[in-house]
């Protein structure tokens, strides 16, 4: 026996804020999922108003518009005929929540807000400041409709609450985004009273690898209680610093039987699949599930409809076949990095009209990764239009003018993309200045290349004639304190330079489009994390792309760029020895990044991690990394590459610390930067912090770290002996 029905879940490139152009998406979307004879439609988390409103949620002028909009949904006739979950923002008694309407031919069926102890509110989300979660799981009560939908509605009057939708053939509910991810998951309870199908509204932001762990969420989810899971994304940049990666998904029973793109350019994309809802009961009818669902004692209010989920006469269609179990498609780290960052980075220059990029280029590998991120967003930005996608063609026309279109990412890069090496005559290698000039031939970019000597010069006279000082480098006898005034010179007239020509390159080039360029950073999460940039230099940029990944995902990104976006000059990027070229170089002295730091990026890496994510303060991340990084590793477990002495781990440890309260203040100023690691330290959004810390060196964490080490070094003493 077969009993099928299609389902359609939405990937929609929503935008906090732009209530028309969401409404007009989700309008498409359920368009398209008509089209393929879906009979529910989910769509993301909030799609209405856009997810990332922030403080606008406080704002009742967001109400009223994202109310407004429900209306334009359920009077456009063409969005009958199908079962609706649309995520918006409701008001209900004075109190906001975060919901979803379930509609059906211009009617709502019931409203039901986001729960109890599940709202997202870690890291980079922050729902509790905005909506309370409902509390009171299975109940509900009446929401008074809005004047303007009472007219629509027919009636003033609908159940807002912890329901689901029982159609004569099965039956529906809703969870919505992190409700999934927590321990007291709904669809667990709403499985066990006979729920069949569970939609999931998100707003899932990308950070690297972690679709693997979406997955594995949903897939156990449906093997441990059997359903199908219709799972609905946002995509792309909605106005924050979060990628939201879309692909949408459909499974079954814990297999994938559809996937839409993780990373693409599209407004709106709908996937669907055809279930036969004889599996689902087929998989639960053991006595083991009977037992625990006679014994549950969550009943769900069901709120009847009369619309079929599987009308007979699609079981007899022969042309409808359940849609076969596939493998998802993930990505490697090299490869999110250039969908991530090039999506990102078009979302951004579309949505805020500027003209286009400019690089402060180096010849180093971040900057190299900063650019070489634009050129993955110039190839996405061509097969996009190769593939006709409209709203991209119209921002290209934007900016080429009248000019024809451009047909290769070489030709857009020329168009969108500015690099300029700023260099110093004793500072700056012959190496670096022509990486710079490789790179950016390479790839197509408008290239400037200069020297910022005269300024350099100016500023440093300024000390010389005021004060009657002449500052001196490290390497010709300077204080430290003089040898930093210079290097930061150059450093801070690099980022006043770079401005500058950002405002008036479109000018001289005589670009279409209108207004400057968008100033691009590459300072990577390790030296954020260690402070390891000058403060106001060419660190400060509008945005950075590759703020929060490692050097050594930048270097893995480079390397496969070499060879997917053949440039073959990336290799010298990959090989470099990373150096600020601040100080002069001589025979004996070339300034190099680890050594001014005290550390590698690789330590750096554990240390933002074990700090962040692992929530380590001096004492345990001594501890945890004695394990890791000692002498004495547990055998049986994986041989690490770090062998160090304890009283090393408890140096690094404190150093690294110490630092990083020293530098903490600088994380107050970091450019926003995409986020593509939960380690990130910008304490803007994801890392709050104070910035004026104690010193680490006389503290009581650092005093129980030396006791640590005592112990551990009388331990050791006492078994050598014995
Ligand atoms: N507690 C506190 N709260 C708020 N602000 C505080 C502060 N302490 C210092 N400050 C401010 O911060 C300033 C010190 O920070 P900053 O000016 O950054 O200076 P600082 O961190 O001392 O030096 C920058 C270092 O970054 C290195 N570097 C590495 C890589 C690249 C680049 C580059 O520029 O390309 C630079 C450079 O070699 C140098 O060693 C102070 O002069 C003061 O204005
Ligand atoms: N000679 C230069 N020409 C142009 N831009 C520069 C130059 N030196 C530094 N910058 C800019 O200032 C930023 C910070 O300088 P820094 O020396 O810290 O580089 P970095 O973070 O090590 O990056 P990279 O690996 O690109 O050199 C660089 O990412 C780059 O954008
Ligand atoms: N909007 C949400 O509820 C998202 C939270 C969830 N932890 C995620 O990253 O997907």
């Amino acid at each position: 026996m077969v009993r099928l029905t299609v389902v359609a879940a939405c990937s929609l490139r929503q935008f906090a804020l732009d209530y028309e152009g969401n409404t007009d998406r989700i309008i498409e979307s359920i368009r398209q999922a008509k089209a393929a004879g879906a009979r529910l439609r989910v769509g993301p988390e909030l799609e209405v108003s856009g997810y990332s409103c922030n403080d606008h949620f406080l704002e009742p002028d967001l109400y009223l518009h994202t109310m407004e909009m429900l209306a334009r949904i359920l009077s456009d006739e063409s969005c009958n005929g199908i079962l609706l979950d649309i995520g918006l923002p409701v008001s209900h008694r004075n109190v906001n929540y975060n919901c979803r309407v379930i509609c059906l031919d211009g009617k709502i069926l019931f409203i039901r807000p986001k729960m109890q102890r599940v709202h997202a509110d870690s890291l980079d989300y922050r729902e509790m400041r905005w909506f309370t979660p409902w509390t009171r799981q299975t109940q509900w009560e009446d929401f008074h409709l809005p004047k303007m939908l009472q007219k629509l509605q027919g009636s003033t009057h609908v159940p807002f609450g912890d329901c689901v939708i029982s159609t004569p053939d099965s039956c529906f509910g809703a969870e919505t985004c992190e409700e999934m991810w927590s321990p007291d998951a709904p669809h667990i309870p709403m499985t066990l009273d006979g729920v069949e199908i569970i939609t999931n509204s998100s707003a899932s932001h990308f950070s690297l690898q972690k679709l693997d762990v979406r997955l594995k969420l949903i897939s156990e989810a449906t093997r441990k209680c059997g359903g199908v899971y219709v799972y609905s994304n946002v995509q792309g940049c909605d106005g924050e610093r979060l990628y939201f990666d879309g692909c949408a998904m459909i499974l079954c029973n814990g297999q994938v039987l559809a996937q839409s793109p993780q990373f693409s350019l599209n407004e709106v994309d709908v996937i669907t699949a055809t279930v036969d809802l004889e599996e689902v009961r087929a998989y639960r009818s053991s006595m083991s599930r009977a037992l625990q669902a006679a014994h549950s004692t969550k009943k769900y209010h069901r709120i009847q409809t009369a619309f079929e989920l599987s009308p007979d006469e699609d079981d007899l269609d022969s042309h409808r076949r359940p849609t076969l179990p596939r493998e998802l498609k993930f990505h490697s780290v090299e490869e999110e990095v250039a969908l991530c960052a090039g999506c990102y980075l078009w979302d951004y220059l579309a949505r805020s009209g500027s003209t286009g990029y400019l690089t402060p280029l180096s010849g180093g590998l971040d900057s190299c990764a900063t650019t070489v991120s634009v050129f993955s967003m110039c190839r996405l930005v061509i097969s996009a239009i190769e593939d006709g996608n409209q709203s991209v063609i119209a921002v290209v026309k934007r900016l080429f003018g009248e000019a024809p279109l451009p047909k290769t990412p070489h030709e857009l890069c020329n168009r969108v993309l500015h690099t300029i090496y700023m260099g110093m005559s004793q500072q700056s290698s012959h190496e670096t200045r022509q990486r710079a000039k490789d790179l950016s031939a390479a790839i197509g970019s408008y290239h400037v290349n200069l020297d910022i000597d005269s300024v350099y010069h100016a500023q440093k006279n300024l000390v010389k004639e005021a004060l009657g000082f002449e500052a001196k480098f490290k390497v010709e006898g300077g204080t430290p304190a003089e040898n930093l005034m210079l290097q930061n010179i150059q450093a801070r007239t690099r980022m006043v330079t770079a401005y500058e020509f950002a405002q008036i390159l479109p000018t001289t080039r005589q670009l279409a489009g209108g207004g400057g360029l968008l100033v691009l950073g590459s300072a990577n999460v390790g030296e954020a994390l260690r402070g390891y940039l000058t403060k106001y230099d060419c660190s400060s940029a509008d945005i950075n792309p590759i703020g929060s990944i490692d050097k050594a995902d930048l270097k893995r990104f480079i390397s496969w760029a070499q060879v997917h976006f053949e440039i073959p000059c990336l290799d010298d990027f990959v090989t470099a020895t990373p150096t600020a070229e601040l100080e002069p170089i001589t025979e004996d002295y070339v300034q190099s990044d680890e050594a001014d730091m005290g550390m590698t990026y690789a330590e750096l890496n554990v240390f933002g991690r074990l700090r962040k994510e692992r929530k380590m303060g001096p004492l345990s991340m001594f501890q945890h990394l004695v394990h890791v990084w000692g002498k004495d590793q547990q055998e049986g477990s994986e041989k690490q590459e770090v062998s160090l002495e304890p009283a090393e781990i408890a140096y690094k440890v404190k150093f690294f610390f110490a630092q990083y309260a020293i530098t903490r203040h600088k994380a107050t100023t970091l450019t926003p930067a995409l986020h593509c690691n939960d380690y990130s330290p910008e304490d803007n959004r994801f890392d709050l912090r104070p910035f004026l810390y104690p010193s680490f060196w006389r503290s009581w964490s650092f005093k129980r770290i030396d006791r640590e080490l005592e112990r551990i070094e009388k331990a050791r003493k006492k078994s050598e002996k014995s």
